[in-house]
Protein backbone atom coordinates (compact mmCIF):
# COMPACT_ATOMS: atom_id res chain seq x y z
CA UNK A 1 0.00 0.00 0.00
CA UNK A 2 1.27 3.60 -0.81
CA UNK A 3 0.40 6.18 1.46
CA UNK A 4 0.78 10.25 0.44
CA UNK A 5 0.43 12.86 3.08
CA UNK A 6 -0.46 16.26 1.54
CA UNK A 7 1.72 18.88 1.44
CA UNK A 8 -0.02 21.42 -0.52
CA UNK A 9 -0.19 24.83 1.80
CA UNK A 10 -3.96 25.37 0.11
CA UNK A 11 -4.97 21.87 1.78
CA UNK A 12 -3.30 22.41 4.69
CA UNK A 13 -4.36 26.19 5.52
CA UNK A 14 -8.05 24.52 5.60
CA UNK A 15 -7.79 22.07 7.31
CA UNK A 16 -6.12 24.05 10.31
CA UNK A 17 -9.53 26.03 9.62
CA UNK A 18 -11.16 23.32 9.78
CA UNK A 19 -9.72 22.03 13.21
CA UNK A 20 -10.62 25.48 14.82
CA UNK A 21 -13.69 24.78 17.09
CA UNK A 22 -15.74 27.87 16.45
CA UNK A 23 -15.78 27.48 12.56
CA UNK A 24 -19.31 27.09 11.70
CA UNK A 25 -21.68 24.34 10.45
CA UNK A 26 -21.90 26.10 7.20
CA UNK A 27 -18.23 26.86 7.26
CA UNK A 28 -16.67 23.59 8.49
CA UNK A 29 -19.09 21.65 5.57
CA UNK A 30 -18.05 24.36 2.90
CA UNK A 31 -14.10 23.21 3.93
CA UNK A 32 -14.55 19.49 3.91
CA UNK A 33 -16.11 19.85 0.52
CA UNK A 34 -12.85 21.92 -0.86
CA UNK A 35 -10.12 19.86 0.89
CA UNK A 36 -12.17 17.10 -0.71
CA UNK A 37 -11.62 18.70 -4.37
CA UNK A 38 -8.03 19.63 -3.71
CA UNK A 39 -7.04 16.28 -2.12
CA UNK A 40 -8.74 15.00 -5.13
CA UNK A 41 -6.84 16.83 -7.36
CA UNK A 42 -4.08 14.94 -6.02
CA UNK A 43 -5.42 11.48 -6.03
CA UNK A 44 -6.80 11.38 -9.23
CA UNK A 45 -3.48 11.92 -11.29
CA UNK A 46 -3.41 8.67 -12.64
CA UNK A 47 -7.16 8.39 -13.46
CA UNK A 48 -7.39 6.81 -16.85
CA UNK A 49 -8.31 8.52 -20.18
CA UNK A 50 -9.36 8.01 -23.70
CA UNK A 51 -8.80 9.56 -26.97
CA UNK A 52 -11.70 11.47 -28.98
CA UNK A 53 -11.17 13.55 -32.06
CA UNK A 54 -12.37 17.35 -31.43
CA UNK A 55 -12.96 19.66 -34.29
CA UNK A 56 -11.40 22.84 -33.05
CA UNK A 57 -12.30 25.58 -34.99
CA UNK A 58 -8.55 24.62 -36.95
CA UNK A 59 -8.80 21.38 -38.12
CA UNK A 60 -9.59 17.85 -36.49
CA UNK A 61 -7.32 17.04 -33.63
CA UNK A 62 -7.13 13.71 -31.35
CA UNK A 63 -7.16 14.46 -27.66
CA UNK A 64 -7.66 12.74 -24.07
CA UNK A 65 -10.87 13.07 -22.08
CA UNK A 66 -11.43 11.41 -18.51
CA UNK A 67 -13.60 7.91 -19.19
CA UNK A 68 -15.72 9.35 -16.37
CA UNK A 69 -18.20 6.65 -15.81
CA UNK A 70 -14.93 4.09 -14.50
CA UNK A 71 -15.12 5.75 -11.35
CA UNK A 72 -17.13 5.37 -8.46
CA UNK A 73 -16.84 7.54 -5.54
CA UNK A 74 -17.74 5.67 -2.30
CA UNK A 75 -18.24 8.12 0.94
CA UNK A 76 -18.62 6.28 4.21
CA UNK A 77 -21.70 7.68 5.97
CA UNK A 78 -22.19 9.72 7.68
CA UNK A 79 -18.71 12.21 7.33
CA UNK A 80 -17.86 11.00 3.87
CA UNK A 81 -20.91 12.35 2.49
CA UNK A 82 -19.48 15.69 2.89
CA UNK A 83 -16.83 14.98 0.28
CA UNK A 84 -18.19 13.79 -2.29
CA UNK A 85 -19.34 16.59 -3.96
CA UNK A 86 -15.47 17.99 -3.29
CA UNK A 87 -14.62 14.79 -6.37
CA UNK A 88 -17.91 15.07 -7.95
CA UNK A 89 -16.87 18.50 -8.98
CA UNK A 90 -13.52 17.24 -10.36
CA UNK A 91 -15.43 14.24 -12.01
CA UNK A 92 -19.03 14.69 -13.07
CA UNK A 93 -19.70 11.86 -13.91
CA UNK A 94 -18.57 9.87 -11.24
CA UNK A 95 -21.31 7.14 -9.94
CA UNK A 96 -21.65 6.99 -6.26
CA UNK A 97 -21.67 4.13 -3.98
CA UNK A 98 -22.81 4.43 0.26
CA UNK A 99 -21.38 2.32 2.90
CA UNK A 100 -23.27 3.34 6.05
CA UNK A 101 -20.90 2.69 8.74
CA UNK A 102 -20.81 3.60 13.19
CA UNK A 103 -18.48 3.51 15.49
CA UNK A 104 -20.25 1.80 18.69
CA UNK A 105 -19.15 4.71 21.06
CA UNK A 106 -17.57 2.10 23.93
CA UNK A 107 -16.15 -1.03 21.52
CA UNK A 108 -15.36 1.77 18.87
CA UNK A 109 -16.08 -1.39 16.50
CA UNK A 110 -17.98 -0.25 13.42
CA UNK A 111 -21.78 -1.42 12.99
CA UNK A 112 -22.41 -1.62 9.33
CA UNK A 113 -26.58 -0.25 8.22
CA UNK A 114 -26.28 0.26 4.61
CA UNK A 115 -24.67 -0.62 1.64
CA UNK A 116 -24.84 0.22 -2.46
CA UNK A 117 -21.87 0.22 -4.47
CA UNK A 118 -22.48 0.87 -8.28
CA UNK A 119 -23.30 -2.17 -10.54
CA UNK A 120 -20.67 -3.72 -11.69
CA UNK A 121 -17.64 -2.62 -9.79
CA UNK A 122 -15.15 -4.53 -10.49
CA UNK A 123 -13.27 -2.64 -13.57
CA UNK A 124 -14.21 0.96 -11.86
CA UNK A 125 -11.41 3.37 -10.02
CA UNK A 126 -13.09 3.09 -6.37
CA UNK A 127 -12.45 6.26 -4.40
CA UNK A 128 -13.57 5.60 -1.04
CA UNK A 129 -13.88 9.13 1.05
CA UNK A 130 -13.91 9.33 5.21
CA UNK A 131 -12.69 12.75 6.78
CA UNK A 132 -11.35 10.73 9.80
CA UNK A 133 -9.29 7.67 9.91
CA UNK A 134 -8.95 6.99 13.84
CA UNK A 135 -8.58 3.13 14.84
CA UNK A 136 -9.23 1.84 11.21
CA UNK A 137 -11.81 -0.45 11.93
CA UNK A 138 -14.48 1.77 9.87
CA UNK A 139 -11.94 2.54 6.71
CA UNK A 140 -11.23 -1.64 6.95
CA UNK A 141 -14.69 -2.78 7.22
CA UNK A 142 -15.48 -0.81 4.13
CA UNK A 143 -12.76 -1.86 2.10
CA UNK A 144 -13.78 -5.55 3.26
CA UNK A 145 -17.16 -5.07 2.02
CA UNK A 146 -16.16 -3.46 -1.35
CA UNK A 147 -13.50 -6.21 -1.91
CA UNK A 148 -16.66 -8.91 -1.38
CA UNK A 149 -18.21 -7.18 -3.68
CA UNK A 150 -15.48 -7.48 -6.24
CA UNK A 151 -13.73 -4.17 -6.37
CA UNK A 152 -9.99 -4.07 -7.13
CA UNK A 153 -8.86 -0.75 -7.87
CA UNK A 154 -9.10 1.22 -4.64
CA UNK A 155 -8.18 3.99 -2.64
CA UNK A 156 -9.06 5.87 0.14
CA UNK A 157 -9.00 9.50 1.20
CA UNK A 158 -8.71 10.84 4.74
CA UNK A 159 -8.91 14.37 5.88
CA UNK A 160 -7.13 13.47 9.27
CA UNK A 161 -5.74 10.36 10.20
CA UNK A 162 -4.15 9.18 13.59
CA UNK A 163 -0.91 7.07 13.26
CA UNK A 164 -2.71 3.94 14.77
CA UNK A 165 -5.28 4.03 11.68
CA UNK A 166 -2.46 4.16 8.86
CA UNK A 167 -1.05 1.43 10.30
CA UNK A 168 -4.03 -0.89 10.95
CA UNK A 169 -4.88 0.26 7.28
CA UNK A 170 -2.04 -0.88 5.84
CA UNK A 171 -2.01 -4.03 7.17
CA UNK A 172 -5.53 -5.30 6.56
CA UNK A 173 -5.08 -3.67 2.88
CA UNK A 174 -1.82 -3.68 1.86
CA UNK A 175 -3.07 -3.11 -1.84
CA UNK A 176 -4.72 0.32 -2.01
CA UNK A 177 -3.58 3.97 -2.46
CA UNK A 178 -4.63 5.85 0.86
CA UNK A 179 -4.12 9.91 0.99
CA UNK A 180 -4.27 11.47 4.20
CA UNK A 181 -4.64 15.02 4.23
CA UNK A 182 -2.69 15.37 7.77
CA UNK A 183 -1.57 13.06 9.89
CA UNK A 184 -2.18 13.74 13.57
CA UNK A 185 -0.59 12.84 16.95
CA UNK A 186 -2.73 9.69 18.24
CA UNK A 187 -5.56 8.71 19.54
CA UNK A 188 -6.82 9.70 22.96
CA UNK A 189 -8.70 7.10 25.43
CA UNK A 190 -12.21 7.36 23.88
CA UNK A 191 -10.68 6.61 20.30
CA UNK A 192 -10.60 10.01 18.92
CA UNK A 193 -8.28 11.64 16.87
CA UNK A 194 -5.49 14.45 18.92
CA UNK A 195 -5.94 17.11 17.84
CA UNK A 196 -7.64 16.51 15.74
CA UNK A 197 -11.20 18.70 14.71
CA UNK A 198 -13.48 16.69 17.27
CA UNK A 199 -16.30 14.31 15.70
CA UNK A 200 -16.50 15.30 12.23
CA UNK A 201 -20.12 14.17 11.22
CA UNK A 202 -21.77 15.43 14.16
CA UNK A 203 -19.67 19.09 12.46
CA UNK A 204 -20.61 18.82 8.87
CA UNK A 205 -24.32 18.19 9.46
CA UNK A 206 -24.96 19.83 13.22
CA UNK A 207 -26.15 17.30 15.08
CA UNK A 208 -25.16 17.33 19.16
O1 LIG B 1 -11.29 4.74 12.22
P1 LIG B 1 -12.46 4.55 13.13
O2 LIG B 1 -12.06 4.32 14.56
O3 LIG B 1 -13.42 3.50 12.65
O4 LIG B 1 -13.22 5.95 13.18
C1 LIG B 1 -13.49 6.68 12.05
C2 LIG B 1 -14.96 6.69 11.76
O5 LIG B 1 -15.66 7.40 12.78
C3 LIG B 1 -16.43 8.44 12.19
O6 LIG B 1 -17.71 8.01 11.88
P2 LIG B 1 -18.86 7.86 13.01
O7 LIG B 1 -18.88 6.47 13.57
O8 LIG B 1 -18.71 8.96 14.00
O9 LIG B 1 -20.18 8.00 12.18
P3 LIG B 1 -20.82 9.34 11.55
O10 LIG B 1 -20.00 9.66 10.33
O11 LIG B 1 -22.21 8.93 11.26
O12 LIG B 1 -20.74 10.44 12.58
C4 LIG B 1 -15.65 8.78 10.95
O13 LIG B 1 -16.38 9.51 10.01
C5 LIG B 1 -15.19 7.43 10.46
O14 LIG B 1 -16.16 6.75 9.68
O1 LIG C 1 -11.55 11.94 16.02
C1 LIG C 1 -12.44 11.29 15.48
C2 LIG C 1 -12.46 9.88 15.49
C3 LIG C 1 -13.46 9.23 14.86
N1 LIG C 1 -14.45 9.93 14.27
C4 LIG C 1 -14.46 11.29 14.25
O2 LIG C 1 -15.37 11.90 13.69
N2 LIG C 1 -13.46 11.92 14.88
MG1 LIG D 1 -19.44 10.71 13.89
Amino acid sequence: MSVSYMTHPLIRHKITLLRKEDTSTNEFRKLVEEIAMLMGYEALSDLETQDITVKTPIEESVQPVISGKKLAVVPILRAGLGMVNGILALVPSARVGHIGLYRDPKTHEPHEYYCKLPDPIDQRQIVVVDPMLATGGSAIAAVDFIKKHGGQKIKFMSIIAAPEGVDALMKAHPDIQLYVGCLDRELNENAYICPGLGDAGDRIFGTK
